[in-house]
C-alpha cells in the first residue's frame, strides 16, 4: 500500500508500488524491431480488410463451456448471416465435436459457394491427416497450420533450435500437401501458415520460417497462401507492432504470392489499435472473434473493428444492422455476457447520464431535425453529427428510447428529452430548468435512475394533480368584437365552490383579474403552448410562468381546449405558490 504523503508538493509525489518490477524486462531487451523510415503512420484505412471470424475455432478454444453442435450452428449461421466469407470453423483433429461439426456443415451442404471455412490443426502428421479427413467432400477450404517460433518456446516447450522448428513447419507443409492429394483431391484447398507466438519472434528468423513454409506450399501470385502472424500475446505497445508488420510486409520471400493477415490478441488491452495500425502497415486481413472472445483478454473485436471503419464512412462489408440481435447469439453462443459498456454493441453505449452530455445530445438531434427540414430530405439523409453519439443508434438497430436516461447526474436537457420523446411535452427552457430541479430532489432522495415513467408521475404530481386551493371546474368566455373578454369560470377556492367572473384583453387576462378579486396577486410573465397530438383526441399543453405573490412559479395545464388548458396552468402556478 503507498503511505500517506504529508509533504505539500506539487503535483503530489506518488510512492513506489512494491510490485516485484525487478522480474520483467522491456519488450525491446526481448526482440528488436527497427525500421526507422517506418511509413504506416502517414496511411490511411480506405477499405475493408479481408475479415476471418475464428470464433468458432480461438474463441471456442477460449470457453469455459465450449459449444455444442447447437451452439456451433447458430455461430456459423450468424457469422455467414453478417457477411463474414472466411470463418475458422474449428481445429478438426482436437476433438469429437470439432470433427463432427465440420462434418455436418459439409454432409448438409450448409457452406454457401462464396464462404471458405478454415481448419486448424498444430504442424503433426497424424493431426494434419484427421484434419483432411474431416474435409471430405467440401468444395473449399483453407487447411491453416501453424507451430510456435518464439524465442521463448523454442527454449522452453520444444527444446529446439531455429532450424528444428523451421524443420517442424516444413515437414507439416510437406504432410499438407500429401494429405491433400491423397484425400481431398477434388477440394480446391488454400493454405495458411502461422508462426505462432510470431510477436516473441526475431522478426528475421519470422520471415525466414514463412519462406521456407512457401518454397514447400508453393504459392502463387494467382494462388496465394495466407501468413497469419498472430499476436498469439500482445507484448508490446501498437505501434511496435505496426513497425514488425511493416518490416515483414517489405521483408516476407515471395511476398507478391502471399496475403498477409494478422491476428491480435488483446493482452495489454491494444488489440484493436494493433490491428488497424497493422492495416495501415501492409496487412491485408485481420483475424479476430464477435465482441473480442478468445483466449485470457480475447482475440480482437471483429465488431468493434467493422464499426470503426463504418463510422469513418468506409463500408465494413459486414452487417451491424442489428447490433442487439448479434450480442444476443455471440451471448448464447459463448455463454459469456458482453459487458456494457463494449464498444458499439454495449447495452449501455448510446446511453447518456451526465447532464450536459444529454443536452448536448438533444440539441445535436434537434438540429439534425431542422436541418433535414430546411434540406426538404428525410432526417436519415442528412450528415450525422451528433455531440457524445459517434454513430447514429438507429443504424445499428437502437433506437432513441434509451438514449438518454436520467439519474443525480443528469440536467435539464435529458429531462427536457425524455418529457418530450415519452410524454409529448416540449417544455420551455426555464421550466426544464424547474423541472429538472424536481426531478433531481427526487434522484437525491431515492437514488438509482428515474426511468419516463416515474418522471411522468413526478411531473403529473407537481404541475397537474394539485388541487388546493384552486380547482377550475368550468370555463365560460364571451367576447364581442372590439369588446374586453368576459370570463366567467366555476372554480372550488379552498374547498368552497364560487363562480368567478372576470374581465380583460383576452380569457388569461380576465382570469387573472377575477383571481385577484379573490385575493391571489398573480401576474403572468410568460405563456407558451404546444399541441400535444393530433386527431380527435387531440389536447394542447399550456405552460405559463406566474408571478404569485412576489415569487415565480411556472405552472402546466392540459386539455382539449387551449383556453382551459391555459387556466389550468395558471391554477397549477397558483397552487404550487400555496405549497
Ligand atoms: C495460440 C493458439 O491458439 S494455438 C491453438 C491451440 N488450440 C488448442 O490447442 C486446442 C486444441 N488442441 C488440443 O485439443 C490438443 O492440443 C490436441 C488434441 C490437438 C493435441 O493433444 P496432445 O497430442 O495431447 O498434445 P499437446 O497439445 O499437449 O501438444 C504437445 C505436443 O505437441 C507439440 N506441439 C504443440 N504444438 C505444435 C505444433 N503447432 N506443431 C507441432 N508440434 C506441436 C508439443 O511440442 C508437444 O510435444 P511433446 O509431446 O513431444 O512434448
Ligand atoms: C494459431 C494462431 C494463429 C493463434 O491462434 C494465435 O497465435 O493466437
Amino acid at each position: 500500500m503507498n503511505s500517506v504523503h504529508t509533504a505539500a508538493t506539487w503535483p503530489p509525489r506518488q510512492q513506489p508500488s512494491g510490485l516485484p518490477v525487478h522480474r520483467y524486462r522491456p519488450f525491446h531487451e526481448q526482440i528488436t524491431v527497427e525500421l526507422p523510415d517506418r511509413t504506416w503512420p502517414d496511411r490511411r484505412i480506405e477499405a475493408a480488410p479481408q475479415w476471418c471470424a475464428v470464433d468458432l475455432r480461438d474463441g471456442n478454444q477460449a470457453l469455459i463451456d465450449p459449444m455444442d453442435a447447437d451452439r456451433k450452428s447458430r455461430m456459423f449461421d450468424l457469422l455467414v448471416g453478417m457477411g463474414y466469407k472466411q470463418i475458422e470453423v474449428g481445429f478438426p483433429a482436437a476433438s469429437q465435436t470439432d470433427y463432427d461439426f465440420v462434418r455436418e456443415l459439409i454432409e448438409n451442404d450448409r457452406i454457401p459457394d462464396d464462404v471458405f471455412i478454415q481448419v486448424l490443426t498444430q504442424c503433426r502428421d497424424h493431426l494434419i491427416e484427421r484434419t483432411f479427413e474431416s474435409l471430405r467432400g467440401a468444395k473449399q477450404a483453407i487447411v491453416h497450420i501453424y507451430n510456435s517460433t518464439s524465442v521463448v518456446q523454442r527454449r522452453v516447450v520444444f527444446g529446439m533450435d531455429r532450424d528444428g522448428i523451421t524443420d517442424v513447419a516444413t515437414n507439416g507443409a510437406r504432410a499438407a500437401r500429401k494429405y491433400a492429394e491423397a484425400i481431398t483431391p477434388d477440394t480446391e484447398i488454400y493454405w495458411q501458415y502461422s508462426p505462432e507466438s510470431y510477436t516473441g519472434t526475431e522478426l528475421d528468423y519470422a520471415a525466414e520460417i514463412c519462406g521456407a513454409v512457401a518454397e514447400v506450399l508453393q504459392p502463387t501470385p494467382d494462388r496465394k497462401m495466407i501468413v497469419n502472424l498472430p499476436a498469439t500475446v500482445e507484448m508490446a505497445t501498437p505501434n511496435v507492432y505496426a513497425d514488425s508488420i511493416e518490416w515483414m510486409h517489405r521483408n516476407l520471400p515471395h511476398r507478391e504470392s502471399m496475403i498477409l493477415s494478422v491476428h491480435p490478441h488483446n493482452d495489454r488491452g491494444c488489440g484493436v489499435a494493433a490491428a488497424e495500425l497493422a492495416l495501415q502497415a501492409g496487412a491485408e486481413r485481420i483475424e479476430g472473434c464477435l465482441f473480442g472472445n478468445g483466449e485470457r483478454t480475447g482475440n480482437v473485436c471483429l465488431v468493434t473493428l467493422g464499426m470503426n471503419l463504418f463510422t469513418q464512412g468506409i463500408d465494413p462489408e459486414i452487417d451491424f444492422s442489428d447490433i442487439d440481435e448479434i450480442r444476443r447469439a455471440v451471448e448464447y453462443c459463448n455463454q459469456l455476457r458482453v459487458p456494457e459498456r463494449h464498444p458499439w454493441g454495449g447495452d449501455l453505449v448510446y446511453t447518456a447520464f451526465s447532464g450536459s452530455h444529454q443536452d448536448a445530445i438533444k440539441k445535436g438531434l434537434d438540429a439534425l431535425e431542422r436541418e433535414a427540414k430546411e434540406a426538404g430530405t428525410p432526417v436519415d439523409d442528412v450528415r450525422w453529427e451528433v455531440p457524445y453519439l459517434p454513430v447514429d443508434p438507429k443504424d445499428v438497430g437502437r433506437n432513441y428510447e434509451a438514449v438518454i436516461r436520467v439519474n443525480s447526474q443528469s440536467g435539464k436537457g435529458g429531462v427536457a428529452y425524455v418529457m418530450k420523446s415519452e410524454h409529448q411535452l416540449d417544455l420551455p427552457r426555464r421550466l426544464q430548468m424547474e423541472f429538472s430541479n424536481v426531478v433531481q430532489e427526487y434522484t437525491d432522495g431515492e437514488g438509482g435512475e428515474v426511468d419516463p415513467e416515474a418522471m411522468g408521475k413526478i411531473f403529473a404530481a407537481e404541475y397537474l394533480e394539485r388541487t388546493t386551493p384552486l380547482t377550475l371546474n368550468a370555463v365560460h368566455t364571451s367576447s364581442a368584437a372590439g369588446e374586453r373578454d368576459e370570463l366567467e369560470v366555476g372554480i372550488y377556492v379552498g374547498g368552497e365552490r364560487r363562480s368567478l367572473k372576470g374581465s380583460g384583453d383576452g380569457p388569461i387576462d380576465a382570469f387573472v383579474n377575477a383571481l385577484r378579486g379573490v385575493g391571489y396577486e398573480i401576474r403572468v410573465l410568460d405563456y407558451a403552448e404546444h399541441a400535444m397530438t393530433s386527431g380527435a383526441d387531440a389536447k394542447a399543453a399550456a405552460y405559463v410562468e406566474c408571478s404569485v405573490g412576489g415569487e415565480v412559479y411556472w405552472g402546466v395545464g392540459i386539455d382539449a381546449n387551449i383556453v382551459t388548458a391555459s387556466l389550468k396552468a395558471i391554477v397549477s402556478a397558483a397552487n404550487r405558490a400555496s405549497g
